[in-house]
C-alpha cells in the first residue's frame, strides 16, 4: 500500500493494481488513492450548520470526501467509508451502526453508540466527574447536587430535603433525546411548585454564576472554549420572596459568543487551561467519545470552583471559531493513526 505526500490513508479496499489498471490520467488515480472519505448520517439542521461550504472545500483540498449515507438502505452496502460521522436520533439506528461496526472494525465511527446513549440522560452523564483525579490542576470542578424523579413530583419534595437540596432548583428533563421538549428547562423556587413539574427529570441545585456560562468544545485532542450568556444570579432576597415554577428562556443556546469587555473580569476570566486540559482528558477517556462539548460554570465569587452542567453529544460546531480547519486537521489525524497501526 502507497501513501502519497501529506496524511493521507489510502482506501482498504484499492490496491495497487487497480490503480494501474485505471484508465484515467495518472494525477486522478494519485488523488483518488489518497482519498478519505467521510459517510455521514446528521439531520437536515445538522447537516446544514455543520457541513459549510468552508469545510467541504477545505475537505476538497486535502482529499477527503463527505457522502451522504442513505437511511433506507443497508449502511453495509454502502460506501465504502473510512469514517462515520453520525447523530441520528432513535434505538434502531444506533442498532444499526453498532452491527455496522462489527462487521466493519476498520471503519471509525463517531462515536460509540452506547458511549452516545450514556450523555443522553441526565443522571449518567454527570456521573464520576465529581470523583475525577484533577488533582494537580489549577482548580476544582464539582457537579451540582442533583436527585432523580420518575414518577412522582408531588412525594419527591420530602426526598429533596432529605437529600439536602437547596431551593431553587433546575428541573431538566432526565432525557435528552433532541426535542425541544428535553432542553424545557424549569426553575422550582419552593416545594410546593415540585408537584406542577413532569418528570422523568432531574432535580438540581441552582448555582450562581454570574450569568457567563463557558462552552469547551471538544475535537478529539482539541479544546476550543467560548462564553455565553447565562441565566443572572438568583439573590438571597428573591430565594425567600419567590414562589412557584418559571420556564428558562434558552440564553446559552445563542449563536453569538459574548464579548469579554462588556463583562467583570472576575465572571468573564476563561477556566484554566490545566484543569480544562485535565478535565477533558478524563472525559474522553471515560466518556469514550472524540465529539463533545461541556457546559461549564464558575461558582459566583470564586476564582477556581467551577461545576459542569451539561455535556453534549456532537453539539452546533458551527459556533465554535475555526471549526472547520481543526475538523479538517482531526480527520487527517484519525487516517494517521490508522496508517500508524498497519
Ligand atoms: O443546533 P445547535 O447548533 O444549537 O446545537 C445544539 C447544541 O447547542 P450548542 O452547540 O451547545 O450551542 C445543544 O447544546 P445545549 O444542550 O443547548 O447545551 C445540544 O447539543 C443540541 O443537541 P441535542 O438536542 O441535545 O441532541 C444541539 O442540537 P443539534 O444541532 O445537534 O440538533
Ligand atoms: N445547575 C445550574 N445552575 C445554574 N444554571 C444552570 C444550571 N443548570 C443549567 N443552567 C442554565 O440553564 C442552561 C441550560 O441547561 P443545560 O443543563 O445546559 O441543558 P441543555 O441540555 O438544554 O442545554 C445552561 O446553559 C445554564 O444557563
Ligand atoms: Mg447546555
Ligand atoms: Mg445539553
Amino acid at each position: 500500500m502507497r501513501v502519497e505526500g501529506d496524511n493521507m490513508v489510502p482506501r482498504g479496499n484499492e490496491t495497487d493494481d487497480e490503480v494501474v489498471l485505471d484508465t484515467t490520467s495518472f494525477e486522478q488515480a494519485q488523488q483518488r488513492q489518497k482519498q478519505l472519505v467521510i459517510g455521514y448520517a446528521l439531520t437536515t439542521k445538522k447537516k446544514k450548520s455543520f457541513l459549510q461550504p468552508k469545510l467541504e472545500v477545505l475537505a476538497r483540498q486535502k482529499g477527503i470526501s463527505f457522502v451522504s449515507i442513505d437511511q433506507e438502505k443497508p449502511l453495509s452496502e454502502q460506501g465504502p467509508f473510512d469514517v462515520v460521522l453520525h447523530k441520528l436520533l432513535g434505538n434502531a439506528w444506533h442498532e444499526v451502526i453498532e452491527d455496522y461496526q462489527q462487521k466493519h472494525p476498520e471503519v471509525t465511527v463517531l462515536d460509540p453508540p452506547g458511549a452516545i446513549q450514556r450523555i443522553y440522560n441526565r443522571q449518567s452523564m454527570l456521573q464520576g466527574i465529581a470523583d475525577l483525579n484533577l488533582a494537580e490542576c489549577d482548580g476544582m470542578i464539582c457537579v451540582p447536587k442533583q436527585m432523580v424523579v420518575l414518577k412522582d413530583t408531588t412525594s419527591s419534595a420530602n426526598e429533596v430535603e432529605e437529600a439536602g437540596l437547596k431551593f431553587p432548583l433546575v428541573a431538566k428533563p432526565l432525557l435528552v433525546d433532541g426535542t425541544a421538549k428535553s432542553h424545557q428547562l424549569f426553575l422550582a423556587y419552593d416545594r410546593l411548585s415540585l408537584a406542577e413539574l413532569e418528570p422523568p427529570l432531574v432535580l438540581q441545585e441552582f448555582v450562581n454564576h454570574g450569568g457567563v456560562l463557558f462552552k469547551v468544545f471538544v475535537v478529539g485532542d482539541v479544546i476550543r472554549v467560548v462564553r455565553r450568556f447565562s441565566l443572572p444570579n438568583v439573590s438571597n432576597i428573591e430565594k425567600s420572596k419567590v414562589a412557584g415554577v418559571f420556564q428558562f428562556p434558552r440564553v446559552s443556546s445563542a449563536a453569538a459568543s459574548v464579548d469579554k469587555s462588556d463583562l467583570d473580569p472576575r465572571v468573564a476570566e476563561l477556566p484554566p487551561n490545566p484543569l480544562l486540559e485535565g478535565l477533558v482528558r478524563e472525559l474522553r477517556s471515560r466518556l469514550g467519545l472524540r465529539l463533545f462539548n461541556i457546559d461549564i460554570i464558575r461558582e459566583h465569587g470564586s476564582k477556581d470552583v467551577f461545576y459542569v452542567i451539561d455535556i453534549n453529544y456532537f453539539p452546533g460546531y458551527g459556533k465554535m471559531p475555526d471549526y472547520e480547519q481543526v475538523f479538517i486537521d482531526f480527520f487527517l489525524s484519525l487516517a494517521q493513526a490508522k496508517l500508524n497501526k498497519r
